[in-house]
């Protein structure tokens, strides 16, 4: 197993920001929650974030982590990032906690870039 997840599973439901219609849908088919994670890859030390909806698995989210990355925490439960080109997520926590692992997660993967 090349990858590992750095923190338990959060739940969140993850949006992208459309900046032409100025305003954040919901990443994959349908709205709902979904299980992320930031993925440590063993061999190459690179980092991604990965979402996948609870209902059906498809996977909403599949960012890399690169050492430019400024993650916002811009509220207790809605952090959000841009992926470096133009694309922007969010993500709302279903719990502070989760956010607060999750961006534990994210801070101590980009500490190791
Ligand atoms: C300098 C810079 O790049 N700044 C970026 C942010 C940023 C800063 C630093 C590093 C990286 C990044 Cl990414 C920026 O400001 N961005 C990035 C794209 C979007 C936005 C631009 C305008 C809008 C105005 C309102 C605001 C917003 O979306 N607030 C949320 C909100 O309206 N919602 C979400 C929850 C709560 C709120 C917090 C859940 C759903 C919806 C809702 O509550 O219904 N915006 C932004 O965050």
């Amino acid at each position: 197993m090349s990858e590992k997840a750095m923190c338990s599973n959060c739940k969140a439901s993850v949006m992208i920001y459309d900046d032409a219609e100025r305003k954040w849908k919901s990443a994959g088919r349908t709205p709902g929650l979904s299980n992320v994670n930031v993925y440590r890859h063993m061999v190459q030390n690179t980092f991604r974030v990965v979402g996948r909806k609870e209902q059906d698995g498809e996977v909403v989210i599949n960012c890399a982590v690169i050492s430019q990355l400024k993650y916002n925490r811009a509220t207790p439960t809605f952090h959000q990032w841009r992926d470096g080109v133009r694309t922007v997520y969010g993500l709302n926590f279903s719990t502070h906690d989760e956010a607060n692992m999750f961006a534990g997660a994210m801070e101590d993967a980009l500490e190791m870039l």
